[in-house]
């Protein structure tokens, strides 16, 4: 098994990272000191798959268990959902010694640490992420949100967990949709950080797509690693958090221009990072061989890197939603090189244009 940790003072936290480790669950929430009631919110799929797994372990460390669940999808990540998770949690009696677990992917992760952030203004809160892209990213660091019509993650906080527990068998039942989506924010780390780890992307995609298991311990972790080093830097992202959000200006857009129903998020953030290369290229800052190597490796893991029947107008009125807009002005993390990002504000909207048309935007 692999253990890291994310280094934030009184908040700092362990990643555990192992193949069927969710038979120890119970016995590393005993080690954190917790209270007696735990609430384990989840979604009808994964807890028929890995539900009873959880809970028989944390029952059998003596904590009092309920499940609570959400739709299946992004479009359940809203307040209506939160409203009955509340329900629930006052329903389950829990206080502010109670343990949220979030079993599942992002969209899981995401509203239960909300719920986790705000019921009792604050509970604790532990991470079961269960799909790619929640082991990589959205288990760690501690960005929780629910969304709004208009914008992706608009109403939410800053909320560490106490414990992430990543099991790599789970990734097995994992459609293939789910999992090159998730590849896509494995792609980003390196883009923004790691040459060598991109490289590894390159020549291993055999083996990530078949999930081998140390192909797949070594991807998790070095994922893991980088996040934990960019958010232990900058916890609530007043500076060098942003790079994280490589492919999501224009990625978020996708997604919510689309009522979050055509695009899952990786597959957002996919052609947004082709858009971001093609920027960084068109400004003069990337060479053009870098971005057709990140357009070869997003289509080696399957993902699209263009879209259809979409107004550019509207995508460009959908980026002034952006979090990362500063005083009217839309910012873009951009490549220098593979392995080294910049964040650039002000860019000409006619080269936005551009690269929207390109990747198949309607004018
Ligand atoms: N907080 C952050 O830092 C952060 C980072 C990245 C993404 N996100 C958010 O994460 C969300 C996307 O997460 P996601 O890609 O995990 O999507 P998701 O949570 O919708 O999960 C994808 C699908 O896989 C299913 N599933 C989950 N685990 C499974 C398993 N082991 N076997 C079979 N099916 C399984 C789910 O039920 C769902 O249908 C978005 O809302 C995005 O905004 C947040
Ligand atoms: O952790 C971060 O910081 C990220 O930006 C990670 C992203 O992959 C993730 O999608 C995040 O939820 C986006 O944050 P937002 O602030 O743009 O909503
Ligand atoms: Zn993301």
């Amino acid at each position: 098994m692999e253990q890291l940790k994310v280094e934030l003072g009184e908040r700092s936290y362990e990643i555990k990272i192992g193949y069927d480790i969710l038979s120890k669950v119970g016995q590393y929430l005993k080690e954190l000191n917790l209270g007696s009631k735990v609430m384990i919110i989840t979604n009808e799929l994964v807890d028929s798959l890995y539900g009873r797994e959880v809970e028989q372990a944390i029952k059998k460390a003596g904590f009092e268990v309920n499940i609570a669940k959400i739709g299946d999808g992004e479009e359940y990540k809203v307040l209506d959902s939160a409203k009955n998770l509340y329900d629930q949690a006052v329903n389950a009696n829990l206080d502010r010694s109670s343990t949220i677990i979030a079993l599942g992917g992002g969209v899981v992760g995401d509203i239960a640490g909300f719920i986790a952030a705000t019921y009792m203004r604050g509970v604790n809160f532990v991470q079961i992420p269960t799909t790619v892209l929640a082991q990589v990213d959205s288990s760690v660091g501690g960005k929780v949100a629910v969304n709004h019509p208009q914008g992706k993650n608009l109403i939410g906080a800053f909320y560490q967990p106490k414990l992430v527990v990543a099991d790599i068998k789970v990734l097995s039942t994992l459609e293939p949709r789910q999992l090159k989506a998730g590849l896509a924010e494995v792609i980003k780390y390196g883009v923004i950080w790691d040459k060598e780890f991109f490289h590894f992307l390159e020549a291993k995609r055999e083996e990530i797509l078949e999930l081998d298991i140390k192909t797949m311990e070594y991807l998790l972790k070095r994922c893991c690693e980088i996040k934990a080093e960019v958010v232990a830097q900058d916890e609530r992202e007043m500076g060098i958090r942003a790079i994280l959000n490589y492919g999501h200006t224009i990625g978020h857009a996708l997604e919510a221009v689309t009522d979050y129903q055509r695009f899952v998020h990786g597959e957002g953030v996919a052609i947004g990072m082709v858009a971001a290369a093609k920027l960084a290229n068109k400004l003069g800052i990337l060479d053009l061989a870098d971005v057709e190597k990140q357009e070869q490796l997003v289509k080696d893991f399957g993902l699209a890197v263009s879209f259809d029947a979409l107004k550019i107008n509207k995508i460009i009125k959908a980026l002034a939603k952006d979090k990362k807009v500063k005083d009217g002005m839309i910012r873009f993390i951009l490549a220098e090189e593979i392995g080294k990002v910049v964040i650039k504000s002000d860019l000409p909207h006619n080269i936005i244009r551009e690269v929207l048309e390109e990747l198949g935007g309607e004018r």
